[in-house]
């Protein structure tokens, strides 16, 4: 990409495209620009239509999407497909009639069958049922890589998919029922060591396990592989590691500096037992993670706190 090509990020008030406008403008790129979802609702196809003929982008980091953790994907069933969907194919399409050089959309791990043979591998997509409490969305990702695929099939278009696992980090959703595990602990653990609570509750049974990237560490990865890859197939990008929710658990409440006990409410949702990803094809193209997990909790907790106390002076004012 040239520094002063015009670059579009779609949810750049996101995490993950939070994390993509810090890069791209710590790696001097001059011309990104934004929307958020006041000014333009990405679900319009004739805003879109309109936003992309106006703009004429060079390239385009498909980053909007309702997003949120087991909870919140197994209650807003609707809302997880419909939304999604009609971003990806609103975004997508404009990009194909505006000639966008090159897009990248962002998918999930989650797109994969709930019984994969781990570590899972990109073919791996479509060999069987997926994971019920997150199925509308895994569908609105599938076809938003699918419609990547076939344009680029039928149009030539240079449409790249990859496949985030579990991501946290700066600017993450801290809903207490909305959000990740990840996220959610971090809140809960602070919030139980502040009001001296005895016992924290986490969902399920503790024994699925989770692979975690910092997503600051993903976007170095979405950019190194907007500027190196065109292929038409997936590439997932993960920390290649998995742990138990039980141990994340005891991971968050070590760097909460939290005493008191864990319990476990097996009457919540595990979800897909496990789905650690392979990530060769990305380490083969040359990029790896930096942060490890415990550093990376440290980071998102204290961006928690800046937040958190922030919220609260505002209150305050
Ligand atoms: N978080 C995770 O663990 C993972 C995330 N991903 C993928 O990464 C991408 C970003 O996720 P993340 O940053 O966590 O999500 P966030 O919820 O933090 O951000 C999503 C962004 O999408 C925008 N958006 C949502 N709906 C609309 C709409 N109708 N019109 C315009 N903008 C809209 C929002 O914009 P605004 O703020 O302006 O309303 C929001 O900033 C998604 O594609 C997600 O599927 C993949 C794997 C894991
Ligand atoms: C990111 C990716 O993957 C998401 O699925 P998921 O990985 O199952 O999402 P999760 O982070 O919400 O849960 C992970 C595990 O953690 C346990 N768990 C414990 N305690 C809490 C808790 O307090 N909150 C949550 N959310 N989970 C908890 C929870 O029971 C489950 O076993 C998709 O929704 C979708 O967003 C997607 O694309």
């Amino acid at each position: 990409m040239e520094k002063n090509a015009k670059i579009y990020i779609a949810g750049h008030r996101g995490m993950v495209g939070g994390a993509i406008k810090r890069k791209l403008e710590k790696d001097g790129f001059q011309r990104v620009i934004t929307r958020t979802s006041g000014e333009l609702d990405l679900r319009r196809q004739d805003q879109v239509q309109a936003f992309f003929e106006e703009e004429q982008p060079d390239y385009v980091f498909l980053a909007a999407a309702k997003v949120g953790g087991i909870h919140a994907n197994n209650t807003y069933r609707a809302e997880f497909l419909y939304d999604n969907l009609m971003i990806a194919a609103n975004i997508i399409h404009a990009a194909y009639t505006q000639n966008v050089r090159k897009l990248m959309f962002l998918g999930s791990s989650c797109i994969y069958p709930r019984m994969a043979p781990q570590p899972i591998v990109e073919d791996s997509l479509l060999t069987g049922p997926l994971e019920a409490t997150n199925e509308p969305y895994a569908i609105a990702k599938i076809t938003g890589i699918k419609l990547c695929e076939a344009y680029h099939d039928q149009y030539g278009c240079n449409f790249i998919s990859v496949m985030p696992t579990n991501l946290y980090g700066i600017g993450d959703n801290y809903h207490p029922e909305n959000s990740h595990v990840l996220p959610a602990l971090i809140r809960r653990f602070h919030e139980a060591k502040q009001a001296n609570k005895p016992s924290v509750t986490v969902w399920g049974t503790g024994t699925p396990k989770r692979e975690f990237l910092y997503a600051d560490d993903l976007a170095e990865a979405c950019v190194f592989l907007m500027e190196n890859y065109d292929g038409r197939e997936l590439v997932n990008i993960g920390a290649g590691e998995d742990m138990s929710i039980r141990e994340l658990a005891e991971t968050v409440r070590d760097v909460v500096c939290y005493e008191g006990d864990i319990i476990f409410d097996a009457t919540k949702p595990d979800g897909t037992p496990r789905k650690l990803m392979d990530v060769s094809r990305l380490h083969k193209l040359g990029w790896k993670h930096s942060t490890e997990l415990r550093q990376g909790i440290a980071q998102a907790y204290g961006d928690f706190l800046r937040k958190q106390y922030h919220h609260l002076n505002a209150m305050h004012q």
